[in-house]
């Protein structure tokens, strides 16, 4: 892949003199001065609905982003990415998450081998044992059917899965399905305080099998489960999902209840691979298809469209737009679907663990702007939260609204309300209200003069603010896999784009390193060299 400086582009230096004649573009005006605004920054694919013309940009703003993207390098990068090159340089690893939704008849090489089918072995092994779990003819110790299932995994092995089955939850099966992450011990005792063992499956997931969390998490649920149950016992009750095998079979679990997975899947990326086995026994493992089908279709959106159609392209160019141009810090996101309340934590790591790199391609420190601040909850409970500040804050807050044309549970009065709250929030951060129209309301209320003219400047809202709609016909397996893939192509833009490795984490280890000292010389009561803050902390602490 291209290493280009993005500032030193010529696309770069015309963005910044169109961003300093535009800075005072306002929105109103340009819907108002152009009746085919809508129209030309909206994108209509599938079932999706995407309109980003409530955004800070004219015509002109996206084809010098588009130039970006060319001038950068995308098209010949998207071809590596799907290629299967070592985009990963960091780690030497291709990234091809996307290979574990081709379909079978596939070629996708990694070191010149077509890995389709290993894809489709572990697919298949899924399949069977959602089936036989599902169906019950799996059975636990005591010959009882599973009642429940535990996923143990932190990070990409838990926020994909948890967020993908509370999205699926109008889907679910009889099955109940809870999750471990947290080293705090009060998480997994919690999880763990009302479970049956001779019903519950208990899945560990971790790529590495090497995280502290995880493997902590794990150990202490085989000491309670086998308080109850016969050592051999857990074979039956314990499976797990890993490219570590050695490890997975150390810890004991039987050679066929690994799933495996592969180290060109990254963490983050992993919901796909077998990482999503508690996303097939909750839903199925149609629904498991579905959501890879999905993420396929976007896949295919997004290698072959030309950038000014192609969704994820004009998503990522719009963050960068903002990041880099208005020095936008962060970008809500808010689904107004309560089932996607999982989605903005998700889309934090997947971002931000990302593309929150401080040195470039080539190793130098880059002076411009990484990685966005990405946060959110879902509407409309957020309106009645955080909404003030992106109405009238002094930050400026691009936001991304999802939504969904027909609600699962057919509530037509719900959900025209929601949709209502939904279209009102994208058109009153753009319209806003000026001060006129405060001082009409104020008026029509027969407010005095002198009250109207104390009360005014608070009322006001100065509106411009920027946001992007996807609109999308219903919350569904493969709507599902669509959106989540939509957000992953974006990321790899913005990577492109900012010339980082949006692949590795490096920016994790240090923390992990010093929290092994420090957990050693809390075991030992015997605290070491620190700066003063620490030391004196953790005194206190051990008194
Ligand atoms: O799946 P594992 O190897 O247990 O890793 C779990 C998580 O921990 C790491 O520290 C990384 O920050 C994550 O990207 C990863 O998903």
């Amino acid at each position: 892949m291209k290493h280009t400086n993005p500032t030193r582009t010529e696309a770069w230096k015309k963005l910044e003199e169109h961003y300093t004649a535009l800075r005072e573009l306002g929105l109103k005006e340009e819907f108002r001065n152009d009746p085919e605004r809508a129209e030309a920054f909206t994108l209509e694919w599938e079932d999706f609905y995407v309109d980003f013309s409530k955004n800070l940009i004219t015509r002109e703003t996206q084809s010098l982003l588009q130039e970006l993207a060319s001038e950068t390098g995308l098209k010949e990068a998207i071809g590596s990415y799907f290629g299967g090159e070592q985009i990963n340089r960091t780690e030497g690893r291709a990234v091809l998450h996307t290979a574990l939704r081709e379909t079978k008849d596939a070629h996708v090489e990694v070191d010149g081998e077509n890995v389709t089918s290993e894809v489709f072995e572990v697919k298949e092994k899924i399949k069977t044992f959602s089936n036989d779990v599902i169906e019950g003819s799996k059975k636990g110790y005591t010959g009882k059917a599973f009642t429940d299932v535990v996923n143990i995994g932190i990070g990409g092995s838990d926020l994909g899965p948890v967020m993908v089955t509370e999205a699926l939850e109008y889907y679910k099966n009889h099955l109940k399905v809870h999750f471990v992450s947290n080293v705090d011990g009060d998480h997994v005792q919690e999880v763990i305080k009302d479970l049956n063992p001779e019903t519950t499956l208990f899945i560990i997931v971790s790529k590495s099998f090497s995280t502290q969390e995880t493997l902590s998490n794990s150990t202490t649920i085989r000491s309670w489960f086998r308080k109850k149950a016969p050592a051999e016992s857990v074979a039956k009750h314990f499976v797990a999902v890993s490219s570590n095998v050695p490890a997975v079979e150390e810890f004991g679990i039987e050679t066929e209840n690994i799933f495996p997975m592969w180290d060109w899947v990254g963490g983050r990326f992993s919901l796909w691979s077998a990482v999503g086995l508690s996303i097939s026994l909750s839903v199925g493992y149609d629904n498991f298809e579905s959501l890879l089908t999905g993420a396929r279709k976007m896949d295919e959106h997004f290698r072959e469209t030309p950038f000014k159609e192609n969704i994820p392209v004009q998503l990522a160019l719009l963050t960068v737009w903002y990041n880099n141009f208005f020095k936008a810090e962060t970008q809500a996101i808010i689904p107004y679907t309560q089932y996607l309340h999982r989605f903005p934590a998700y889309l934090q790591q997947a971002i931000m663990e990302s593309n929150g790199k401080g040195v470039d391609r080539d190793g130098n420190k880059v002076d411009y702007q990484t990685g966005n601040i990405v946060w959110g909850e879902p509407g409309t409970n957020s309106q009645h939260a955080f909404f003030q500040l992106i109405h009238q804050g002094t930050k400026l807050i691009p936001a991304d609204f999802i939504g969904f044309k027909r609600s699962l549970h057919n509530e037509k009065d719900h959900h025209n309300k929601l949709m209502a709250n939904f279209f009102a929030q994208t058109e009153a951060l753009l319209a806003g209200k000026s001060s006129n129209e405060v001082r009409q309301e104020l008026e029509s209320k027969k407010m005095s003069e002198q009250e109207i003219e104390k009360l005014l400047p608070f009322k006001v809202f100065e509106g411009n603010k920027p946001t992007t709609t996807i609109l999308i016909n219903e919350l569904t397996p493969e709507s599902l896999g669509k959106l989540i893939a939509l957000y992953e192509h974006q990321i790899f833009v913005q990577g492109v784009i900012w010339n980082v490795y949006s692949y590795d984490q490096w920016g994790v280890e240090l923390g992990k390193q010093l929290a092994s000292k420090i957990l050693n010389e809390i075991e030992e009561n015997d605290v070491q060299e620190h700066d003063s803050s620490t030391k004196k902390m953790l005194k206190f602490f051990l008194k």
